[in-house]
This record gives C-alpha cells, sequence and structure tokens, in this order.
C-alpha cells in the first residue's frame, strides 16, 4: 500500500479523477443493482427485500476491509397486531489510525414506495438510463450517494492508495419511516462515536446546478387530530342533518390553521422564530437560485412569494404549516354518501431556531381546543404530537466545510439550508457534539419522493469525485490542525499583514 504524500496529492487526486472516470460504467451497474431491490421500508410485505439490501451493503462495505457490526433493531409491530422484524442497522469501521480524521458516514438504503401506476415511465425498480439521468427509486434517496461514498474508497483500494483518513459508516434500512431505533442505537453506541471527527450526510439535494454544502434543516412537529362523532360510520340519507358530523368538525379545525397567505393562525407560533439579522439578510442576494426553475420543477403555477429572497427565507427560516392528509374519510372513486364515524387530520408544522418542540405542543392543543368551543360539538377531539423533531444548523466554519470547499474544486459550493427535515443530524449533534455537515450530491430536479426519481449520470461520478478528494482534503487540513498550524489562523494573521 502506497503511504500518502501530501505534496503528491494533486497527482494522486489526478489518479484518483481518472479511474473513476473510466470505471463510471462498473458504478452505474452497482447502482441499477441496488435499485433492482425493493427495499420499501413502509410494505411489511417487502421486508425480506429491505433485510437483503442491508445485508448486501454490508458485504460491499466489507469487502472495503471495513470491520462491520450488523446491529439488531428489533420488531416493527405492525397495526394488525402482527409483527416483522426491522432490518439491522450496520456500524463499519475502517481504519483507525489516531493520527488520522475520522468521518462517520451516515446513510439510508431503504426507499419510498413506487408503483408503475403512479406514472413512472419506466419501472421505478429496474433502472434506466435516458438523456445521461439514471432514473430508479432510491437513484437520489439514498442509495446513489450512500454507493459514490463507497466507490470513493473502493477507488482509493483500487489504486492501492492508503485512505488519509479513517472512515466509519452508520447506515439503516428505516429512514424512509423515521427510523426507528436510531436515537437509541446511537445513546447505545457512545465509545463508536467517541474518536469521531466529523459526521457527514450526503441525504439531500442541491438548490441549484452548482454544488451546495448544507449547514442547517428545518424540525418538524407532526400533529394528527382525531374527532369522533360515534362508533361507527352513517349513511347521509339516514342520518344527515340530524348530528354533528365529525369530518364537519376536523374541516373546521384544520381551516383554522393556516390563512391563504401563508400565515400560521395559531397565536404566539412565531414568538420564538429568531429575528432575522442585517448579515443573514445578506447572504441571501448572492445565492444562486433560478425561481423560475423550482417553479417549473414544482409543477406549481404561482408560488406564495415572488422574490428569491423571500421563497428562501420561508422555505429555511421561518416556520410553515402544511396540511397532509385525513385519515378515515372517504377518498376512493365514486360518490360514496358516508358519513364518517371517526376521521383523523394530520397536518405539521417545520420548526425553525429557536422554536421549542413543548411550547409548539401547547400552542397547537390550546388554540384547537378554543377553535373546538366555538363549535359547541358534543364530538370527542384529541390532539397528539406524533413526531417531534428539532432544526438543525451547523458551525460553517467547521474544518470539513472548509476541507469540503477545497474539494469541490471548480466552483465555490452555495451555502445553502434546507426546508426539509433530516432528524438524525440534529440527533448527532446533540448526542456526539461532533461537527455536522452535509455534502449533497443530487440534483433539486431529481424528484425525491416522487415519480421518476433519478440522478444524473454526472453528479452521481461528480459525487463520487468529490468523496474521494474531500477525504485528501480533509486530511491535509486536520493534520495542520493537529499540528496546532491552524490554517484559518494563518489566513487571518497574513489578512492582518502579521
Ligand atoms: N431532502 C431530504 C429529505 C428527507 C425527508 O424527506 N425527511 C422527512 C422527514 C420527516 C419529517 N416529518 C416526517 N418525516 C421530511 O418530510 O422532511
Ligand atoms: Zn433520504
Ligand atoms: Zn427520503
Amino acid at each position: 500500500m502506497l503511504p500518502l504524500e501530501t505534496n503528491g496529492s494533486e497527482d494522486l487526486m489526478t489518479d484518483l479523477f481518472t479511474y473513476i472516470d473510466g470505471h463510471q460504467d462498473e458504478f452505474v451497474q452497482s447502482l441499477k443493482e441496488w435499485i433492482a431491490i425493493p427495499s420499501d421500508s413502509s410494505d411489511p410485505l417487502l421486508r425480506k427485500e429491505l433485510i437483503k439490501m442491508v445485508e448486501i451493503t454490508a458485504e460491499r462495505i466489507q469487502a472495503l476491509g471495513a470491520t462491520v457490526e450488523l446491529i439488531d433493531m428489533g420488531q416493527e409491530q405492525l397495526n394488525d397486531g402482527q409483527s416483522v422484524p426491522f432490518p439491522k442497522a450496520i456500524l463499519a469501521q475502517l481504519g483507525n489510525d489516531p493520527s488520522k480524521a475520522t468521518i462517520c458516514f451516515y446513510g439510508h438504503v431503504d426507499v419510498q414506495p413506487a408503483k408503475m401506476e403512479d406514472g413512472w415511465i419506466t419501472d421505478p425498480y429496474n433502472m434506466t438510463e435516458r438523456n445521461e439521468n439514471l432514473y430508479g427509486r432510491g437513484a437520489t434517496d439514498n442509495k446513489g450517494p450512500v454507493l459514490a461514498w463507497i466507490n470513493a474508497v473502493d477507488t482509493y483500494k483500487a489504486l492501492n492508495q492508503e485512505i488519509p483518513v479513517n472512515i466509519k459508516f452508520i447506515i439503516e434500512g428505516v429512514e424512509e419511516t423515521g427510523s426507528q431505533g436510531l436515537e437509541d442505537l446511537i445513546k447505545g453506541n457512545s465509545s463508536f462515536f467517541s474518536d469521531v471527527d466529523y459526521i457527514v450526510i450526503s441525504d439531500n439535494v442541491r438548490l441549484s446546478r452548482k454544488p451546495a454544502l448544507t449547514y442547517g434543516t428545518r424540525g418538524d412537529a407532526y400533529f394528527f387530530v382525531e374527532v369522533q362523532s360515534g362508533t361507527k360510520d352513517l349513511h347521509s340519507g339516514t342520518f344527515g342533518g340530524i348530528i354533528h358530523e365529525s369530518m364537519r368538525d376536523l374541516v373546521y379545525l384544520l381551516a383554522n390553521l393556516v390563512d391563504s397567505s401563508g400565515h400560521i393562525l395559531i397565536p404566539g407560533i412565531y414568538d420564538d422564530v429568531s429575528p432575522l439579522t442585517e448579515e443573514e439578510r445578506k447572504l441571501y442576494d448572492d445565492i444562486d437560485f433560478d425561481l423560475e426553475e423550482h417553479q417549473n420543477n414544482s409543477g406549481v403555477n404561482t408560488f406564495l412569494y415572488s422574490t428569491k429572497e423571500e421563497i428562501l427565507q420561508h422555505l429555511w427560516r421561518y416556520p410553515c404549516l402544511s396540511i397532509h392528509g385525513i385519515e378515515g374519510a372517504f377518498s376512493g372513486y365514486g360518490s360514496k354518501t358516508v358519513i364518517p364515524g371517526k376521521v383523523i387530520g394530520k397536518f405539521s408544522i417545520r420548526l425553525v431556531p429557536d422554536m421549542k418542540i413543548p411550547v409548539v405542543n401547547k400552542q397547537v392543543i390550546n388554540h384547537l381546543k378554543s377553535v373546538f368551543a366555538k363549535l359547541k360539538s358534543p364530538n370527542k377531539l384529541v390532539v397528539t404530537l406524533q413526531i417531534g423533531a428539532l432544526p438543525w444548523i451547523a458551525n460553517v466554519n467547521d474544518l470539513q466545510y472548509e476541507a469540503a470547499r477545497n474539494a469541490i474544486r471548480k466552483v465555490t459550493p452555495e451555502m445553502i439550508r434546507d426546508g426539509s427535515t433530516i432528524p438524525l443530524a440534529r440527533i448527532f449533534q446533540d448526542l456526539t457534539k461532533k461537527s455536522i455537515m452535509m455534502l449533497p450530491i443530487g440534483g433539486a430536479d431529481d424528484g425525491e419522493h416522487s415519480q421518476n426519481e433519478k440522478i444524473s449520470r454526472s453528479n452521481y461520478i461528480q459525487g463520487t469525485k468529490i468523496f474521494a478528494s474531500f477525504f485528501l482534503e480533509l486530511a491535509k487540513l486536520h493534520k495542520d490542525l493537529q499540528m496546532n498550524n491552524d490554517p484559518l489562523t494563518i489566513k487571518t494573521s497574513q489578512q492582518n499583514g502579521s
């Protein structure tokens, strides 16, 4: 194995990139094989496939030379009283040289559901290349990025080069259904994280065509609001007009959560939102964001706001309330004349700094109770908080952000936040106190969770190169830091002329 020569790192980088370009068809073939496994974590009938997917991933990581531990995550209780095993979680380690930086990569190999009849142009589990895009469920979320990281490590191995950092993996199989058990896994394996310096997640997408680094995500408080009028559904010809309908109550409650301008109607909800400073306001001006393209990607004609700055702020730094659905309501084909006996409204509030989950919970319950009181309805109202995930904000001055900027090379990456939620980001930050960074390789138009999900061939291969080069850049900066030679300090003192 050739030792790491930082002076020759440009040559090494060239060799790594040449190898990646030359082997791109093999990398694409690996992705095709992974996508062929329908590892949909929401479908208990596909649990065997999901378990197989985790096993294949573990074997792949083991083949890199890593030691792999498969952690039992117990049983998932299903609504019908049955249970199925959760897929195991992977903890793996490659290298333990104390002089090197240790990066832990978190990702998932389960996917969202996908069926041809949902509107896929080609079979979601038979990856198809069209116009240099690789279409298939999991292509960008998250099989492509997980494989790109593995490909990057593999490239060092293939070239018989020493990997300049220690690498750990934490890979799970139930991210799409809420990462059950993962917080406990992190708590119960503190020794695994004790020597980790940096945690990297590549489970989101860029904002534009430009490469990006993500330093923040919103959190989410997800509520169920249940209204029950009786023990069963009723015929509206026989009972319509003489009872307090649960659906009428629920629709009224949901209609009083947010107004047509997007303003949340819950008293006090904006009280803890951190004020926009002049310094932060300026950040939005320079961000490369094509509003028209974003609108085209959405399939919606008109947004609530018309400027780039307003749109980004309302995605990243202000809360929003979305109504997701009603369980128990008639939603099928035709014109059934039913009055549902019990309905459950589902809505969630994206949380931003410095909102607090218990405060939001109380505000929501008080508001719904007071709106409900106006109805003078005898029906039963129950409000429950189902998910409480906090927002995450990183320190962009952490060394790994500098290393990633260097690794991206050709352009300065956009520093972005993400309006959605990766609950694990904040959980990692709070439990491990390590530096967290999101390094997305997928594009804004990849269609995560949507029909015809894809990753472009170029993003997948460039992403592999970025990861490979990130290892080298981080190793260099980490070494400088260890020698008490913090390059950021040097830069500052040089700028000061000292
Ligand atoms: N771009 C990454 C998106 C990851 C994602 O979709 N996360 C979910 C998590 C969630 C929040 N509330 C319920 N699930 C999301 O909707 O943001
Ligand atoms: Zn994901
Ligand atoms: Zn997802």
